[in-house]
């Protein structure tokens, strides 16, 4: 096998996959390496859709399954901090929420980094093109699910004859659908919101993502989709390499010529080398290879190849608490399903149909705004800047989710019988920073994580209000008249209760970002330019969610692969690999 490619792109997540395959798509067929640490994770029972909640903590292989310092503000809680191994990555073993965010966002970041090209209209078409939507919502449901993508030719006469054009792509290599049929109750989340007045949204990735709706998953005919499907039918010119971990990024001078594996082979690239190995990841092996702060090089002995002080920094996360009401039994059908989980299993193996094909594929999800929060003492604390924005009327305060599987409900030990409904609450817009840093300069050893979630008095204010603000939307009377109690919850609504409960009850909504970021030219901490270049060397690219300049208020994996996607575009240009393309000035292909 040949050790030379035109580009190699260590880590096969969501934005290493769509790179990957979109430069190796491209007219000129550039060879491509896609290295990474994990297996190929092709066993079919990964892709059950009624485990998309679980598998990332039953499946110890597929997770590098790390945990944070512990973080003393948070009763010196170590937080669960995993991150996926092998193709598909951390899509591989996430929840499979596909959320967007607000339009507001993207014009932000755009405006922060000075490229229009992460402004939300062209970030909008590059969703499009990433997306395979499945709109068929059952029609008894269309009053709270009502997205506008042109899945049926139903849908596409209506968008037509309406003059209005569809919000999501339906051709692109991730399929995306909604729960079908629905489990019993869902409805009770969108009942519950109308009558409390926080509303509903019918499509909560048009950009707007403001009141109660649903999440769309990345499931579609009976199995979750990962990154790696980007990889099914992988042109020749892509060669993936599995259980190859990179050790160290090669360099001629400074130059990045390659990468050495810890089983000591040496990869070598005519163009670029392009991490995508995830926020936690991609900034290890820039240090390991003596690119980061300088004290932390030398504290593990590590030559120091560009002092970069921001490498690691500015770590930004979101994070939930949750409550639980327990209701009477029958609510639902989680006890039932639970009970025959085994049977369920055997029909899917048979056909892939019955309950492990829709359970738990229904995930409400909603973003919402807070008038206690704007009053805040901690809200008017922010720079004036950041208070605009966050005033803006599509960004919202925080989030709130319900129907996971009995994964949050706390202390308390469900019975074969209950039925029960967990609500998350999470922090948007969060202002709490934290650092990757080393453990050691061995390449096999876990990076040292510290992300100082709820740190920032802002974000704690978030996290009160939002969770107050939930057990009210929990006692709307839909729910009340099933509900037996409230469970895993504070002791009271007083802020003080509140807080007692959430710093002990946190979780990581494994959205890590931000450790390699982006800036414009006359930003000097930046690590990378707008076209993913690590500054300071050649030939070498951060290409994944740590050079994202701001956390968006969604759920991070369409973030990922829109950034593989960015990148992909932008290397096509730069390298002239479209059709009829010729390299830009001074760049020889
Ligand atoms: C439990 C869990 C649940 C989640 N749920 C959701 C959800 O429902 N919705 C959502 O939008 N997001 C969710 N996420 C987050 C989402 O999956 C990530 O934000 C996204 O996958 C990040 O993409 P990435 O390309 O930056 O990194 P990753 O997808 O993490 O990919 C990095 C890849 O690099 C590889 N790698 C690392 N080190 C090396 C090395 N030294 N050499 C070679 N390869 C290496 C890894 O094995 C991995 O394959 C969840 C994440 C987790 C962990």
């Amino acid at each position: 096998m040949s050790s030379e490619y035109d580009f190699i792109v260590v880590g096969a997540g969501a934005s290493g996959c769509a790179l990957a395959a979109r430069l190796a798509q491209s007219a000129k067929k550039p060879s491509v390496l896609l290295l990474e640490a994990g297996g190929k994770n092709d066993d079919a029972s990964y892709r059950i859709p009624a485990d998309r909640f679980t598998l990332a903590f039953k499946e110890e292989s597929l997770n590098w399954g790390y945990k944070t310092e512990p973080q003393n503000h948070l009763k010196g809680q170590q937080i669960d901090y995993s991150r996926g191994k092998g193709l598909g990555g951390s899509t591989a073993i996430n929840f499979s929420c596909w959320v967007i965010g607000a339009d507001e966002d993207f014009n932000e970041w755009a405006r922060m980094v000075d490229d229009e090209t992460w402004n939300w209209k062209n970030v909008k078409q590059r969703f499009k093109k990433i997306e395979s939507y499945h709109v068929e919502v059952p029609e008894e449901h269309r009053k709270y699910v009502n997205p506008k993508a042109e899945g049926s030719v139903k849908v596409a006469m209506i968008l037509k004859a309406t003059n209005i054009t569809s919000d999501h792509g339906t051709d692109g290599p991730l399929h995306l659908s909604y729960a079908d049929p629905w489990e019993k109750g869902l409805t009770d989340v969108f009942v519950a919101a109308q009558e409390v007045g926080m509303g509903v949204n019918p499509d909560v990735n048009s950009g707007n993502p403001i009141g109660m709706g649903m999440g769309a998953g990345c499931v579609y005919d009976g199995e979750r989709t990962t990154a790696s499907d980007y990889l099914k039918n992988a042109p020749s010119n892509l060669t993936i390499m599995v259980n190859s971990q990179a050790a160290k990024i090669l360099f001629s001078g400074d130059k990045a010529t390659g990468i050495k594996t810890i089983n000591g082979r040496n990869f070598h690239a005519r163009q670029d080398v392009v991490l995508s190995l995830g926020a936690l990841n991609s900034p290890q092996l820039l240090m390991l290879s003596g690119i980061g702060p300088r004290k932390e090089l030398e504290k593990h002995s590590i030559e120091v190849k560009l002092d970069m002080p921001e490498i690691g920094k500015n770590m930004q996360d979101h994070c939930f608490s949750t409550a639980t009401l327990l209701r009477q039994p029958g609510t639902d059908d989680r006890s039932t399903f639970e009970a025959s989980a085994e049977t369920a299993r055997a029909q899917y193996q048979k056909d892939k149909s019955g309950l492990m094909r829709t359970m738990y594929c229904g995930t409400p999800m909603g973003w919402f705004k807070s008038d206690r929060v704007l009053a805040s003492d901690e809200f008017k604390a922010l720079d004036q800047y950041t208070q605009e924005h966050i005033k803006k009327p599509t960004v919202p305060i925080f989030e709130i989710a319900t129907h996971t599987p009995p994964l949050f409900v706390g202390d308390y030990a469900l019975q074969p019988t209950d039925s029960y409904l967990t609500c998350l609450s999470f922090v948007m817009n969060p202002q709490s920073t934290g650092e990757v840093t080393l453990n050691s300069a061995n390449p096999s050893d876990v990076p040292k994580v510290d992300p100082k979630l709820l740190s920032h008095p802002f974000d704690r204010r978030v996290m009160i209000e939002g969770m107050r603000q939930m057990m009210d939307y929990l006692e709307a009377p839909a729910f009340k008249k099933s509900t037996i109690k409230m469970i895993g919850c504070p002791r009271s609504r007083s802020d003080e209760d509140i807080w007692d409960h959430c710093a002990g009850d946190l979780f990581s909504s494994w959205h890590m970002c931000s450790t390699v970021r982006m800036g414009k030219k006359e930003d000097k901490g930046a690590c990378v330019d707008t076209d993913f270049r690590v500054r300071g060397v050649q030939g070498l690219r951060v290409v994944d969610l740590s050079v994202i300049p701001l956390l968006p208020n969604n759920h991070t994996q369409s973030t990922a692969y829109l950034v593989g996607e960015t990148a992909a575009e932008k290397l096509i240009a730069e390298y002239g690999l479209g059709e009829g393309g010729t390299p830009q000035a001074k760049l020889r292909f």
